[in-house]
């Protein structure tokens, strides 16, 4: 070790890192019989992937879409490990150039996945490469300078992409026609997520009650990757301001200070009601003007925020703009004078 290389700040942020990867992963469920929810994906892929193994066939791609934090990268670990094979990870930004992308695929061996995340921000000469290995699993890659410039043909053994993106909207055609298997992840309802909660609860070794469970999975957003953040915090909460058990009043007090109101909207999520509600009467109001209004990332709001939103019945989108609905003004107290 050369620890006197090292500022202590250095070494710190390191450590607290390697903590927060390995908390991720003795959270991720390894097999489809431990992934909860989605079980329509889950009955599909078990298909799929038993018939793969029997044909001794490597998996046709995958594309996994969905918005933030519903376990997409959880399910690409899972298809690898019910295959019984390697996979490499990377992602759209990280694969600058079609260079990049042959040494990974150059790496592969017959029937591994190649798991590329954010596969919608692919550049395009990276995506073009990409086709052939897709469909045929061979490359032609041009090498050389520009006047002795040739050819060369590279074989590659089959292998399984699986690609994960937040907007399958933002895929180009011929990208996604190349996925035999698709897979549109849903939020998880109440059920589902209370039985994540529990199962996170277990292997943190905290004492919830069931009512404390489908407290928080109430507030989750349809979300684990929510559902496991309230539960870290209102364990702290519990244990300073309680015994360390948590039922469903500690939840309720710890989440009320955290600003997750009781549908689950966070304090974005309600800035984005109150803004179309106060400011424009509750529209029709456009994406662009909310984001400017409420201080986010147009795309912010667009993949992680208006999903939700949509799906439990505060907003709708029309072609003039997005509109509160009647739910949103109750939910806020005002008065609906909309239909
Ligand atoms: N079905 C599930 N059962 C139990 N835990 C889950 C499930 N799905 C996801 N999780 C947990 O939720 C968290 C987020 O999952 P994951 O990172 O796979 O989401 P993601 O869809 O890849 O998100 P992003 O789009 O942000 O990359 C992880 O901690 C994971 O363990
Ligand atoms: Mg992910």
């Amino acid at each position: 070790m050369e620890n006197d290389k090292l500022t202590s700040g250095e070494l710190q942020d390191y450590d607290l890192e390697q903590d927060e990867n390995l908390v991720e992963r003795t959270l991720r469920p390894q097999y489809l019989n431990q992934y909860i929810g989605q079980d329509k994906i889950k009955e599909q892929l078990d298909i799929f992937i038993k018939a793969a193994k029997m044909r001794e066939e490597s998996l046709d791609h995958v594309l996994l879409f969905g918005p933030p934090g519903l376990g997409k990268t959880t399910m690409a670990f899972v298809i690898a490990n019910e295959l019984g094979v390697n996979i490499k990870q990377t992602s759209g930004p990280a694969i600058e150039k079609a260079g990049d992308l042959v040494a990974i695929l150059n790496e592969l061996e017959a029937g591994d996945v190649l798991f590329i995340d954010e596969i919608h921000r692919l550049p395009m000469s990276v995506e073009e490469v990409l086709y052939s290995a897709m469909e045929d699993f061979y490359i032609d890659i041009m090498i050389g300078g520009s006047d002795s410039s040739r050819s060369v043909h590279l074989e590659l053994p089959p292998f399984t992409l699986i690609g994960a993106t937040t907007r399958a909207g933002m895929l180009s055609n011929p990208l996604r026609a190349r996925f035999g298997i698709n897979a549109h992840m849903a939020y998880y309802d109440l059920e589902d997520l209370t039985e994540i909660i529990e199962r996170t609860a277990d292997i943190f070794e905290v004492d919830i009650t069931g009512d404390g469970a489908f407290e928080m999975a109430r507030r989750s957003r349809g979300t684990p990757r929510i559902a496991n953040r309230l539960l870290k915090r209102v364990r702290d909460y519990a244990q300073i301001k309680g015994t360390g058990l948590i039922d469903d009043d500690i939840t309720r007090q710890a989440l009320t200070m955290l600003d997750v109101d009781a549908s689950g909207l966070d304090y974005v999520d309600q800035k984005i009601l109150k803004t179309m509600i106060e400011m424009y009467n509750g529209g029709p109001v456009g994406l662009g003007t909310l984001a400017v209004n409420i201080s986010e990332e147009r795309e912010t709001l667009e993949d992680m925020y208006e999903p939700y939103l949509i799906q439990s019945g505060f907003l709708v989108r029309t072609r003039q703009g997005r509109c509160a609905t009647a739910k949103a003004y109750e939910h806020f107290g005002y008065e609906y004078k909309g239909d």
